[in-house]
């Protein structure tokens, strides 16, 4: 069943005067967890607070159970859980206070609030913080109590907009790993997250944003098919030569600047043996090192982005190149 339906969804800021959704339409099914990928500025942020009823769409609607969000501001707002990119302003309370109330206002009984606010500090070791304010807290740990405040209540539904950005490796896998959990006691959930690698493992399908539009929309499997008999090619330019080697290897398949010494390369598998041997014998290329592996969902976000500035025409992004490394 479609849970979320985002239809023709256009967002024009005023002031700036950019269009940072275009005419975007996709469904979110329930109990699927569904990745919003893109580069900065890709227009996701501001799709997700449409989809959370925060922000009007200048013109279109989101429908969540078949209802515009923004006539049900009340459910919606018990039956989300929003994890935003800012901080939250609850500063002045304590970690234990900004639990227990959010779970309280979600309607849970204060007894159960009490319960899941001690097991979740427990669970992010943080039990002995439990009555520290938010503001002496240090980052990470203020953003493991928004991701305590945006599950506790189990929420039918949970938006996440980069949810493990700014964490450290452990802390990074329990929340992937309570992403999954929740997902299996029922919950539908949307993410935005430039940990693509990270993502692959969990998300159920794909949605690709770049330049306000829905790029693509498919599951990880069907999404990889499209670099199916490719092999990929990592290389490392000498320092300063990245442009003129991108120049030099362009013949041979889909190459993108990932970093600024740094460039990858598609290319067909029938040619990848004859394409080597042409590198190896080749004296003057600027390569530093170089290695062949099989692509990655960051691979099918490439290449899924380079067909659509080739079919479209839009100018190359070189100041984001980048965007989805580390
Ligand atoms: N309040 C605003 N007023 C004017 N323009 C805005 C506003 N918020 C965002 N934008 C612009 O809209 C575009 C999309 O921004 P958005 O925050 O949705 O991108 P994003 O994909 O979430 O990026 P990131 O990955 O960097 O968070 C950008 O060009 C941004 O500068």
């Amino acid at each position: 069943m479609e849970l979320i339906e985002i239809d023709q969804v256009n967002k024009v800021y005023k002031k700036g005067k950019k269009q940072a959704n275009i005419d975007i339409s996709f469904s979110i099914r329930e109990g699927e967890i569904l990745g919003l990928l893109g580069p900065n500025g890709a227009g996701k942020s501001t799709l997700i607070k449409q989809i959370v009823g925060l922000l009007a769409p200048t013109s279109g609607e989101v429908r969540y159970a078949g209802v515009n969000v923004l006539k049900q501001a009340k459910k919606v707002a018990s039956q989300f859980g929003y994890y935003a990119q800012e901080p939250h302003a609850l500063g002045a309370l304590t970690a234990r206070e900004a639990l227990l109330f959010t779970g309280i206002l979600r309607g849970m009984a204060k007894k159960e609030a009490e319960k899941q606010t001690m097991e979740l500090l427990e669970r992010f070791g943080m039990a002995e913080l439990a009555g520290r304010p938010l503001k002496k807290l240090s980052g990470g740990q203020k953003r493991m109590v928004g991701i305590g405040t945006t599950i506790i209540g189990d929420s039918r539904v949970l938006v996440l907009d980069e949810p493990t950005n700014e964490l450290d490796p452990l802390n990074r896998r329990l929340v992937w790993d309570i992403i999954v959990e929740r997902n299996r006691q029922g919950a539908t959930i949307l993410l935005v997250t430039h940990n693509v690698l990270e993502a692959e493992r969990v998300v159920d399908r794909v949605a690709f944003i770049n330049y306000g539009r829905l790029l693509e929309i498919d599951s990880v499997p069907h999404l990889k098919q499209k670099v199916d008999g490719r092999l990929k090619l990592e290389l490392t330019a000498v320092e300063g030569e990245a442009g003129n080697l991108k120049k030099r290897l362009e013949e041979w398949g889909d190459i993108q600047q990932t970093a600024e010494n740094r460039l990858r390369l598609l290319i067909d598998k029938n040619r990848a043996g004859t394409m080597l041997d042409w590198m190896v014998h080749a004296n003057d290329l600027p390569i530093d090192e170089y290695a062949m592996l099989p692509p990655n969902l960051e691979d099918v976000y490439l290449y899924i982005d380079s067909q659509k500035e080739k079919a479209v025409g839009y100018a190359i992004r070189e100041e984001k190149v980048g965007s989805f490394i580390g």
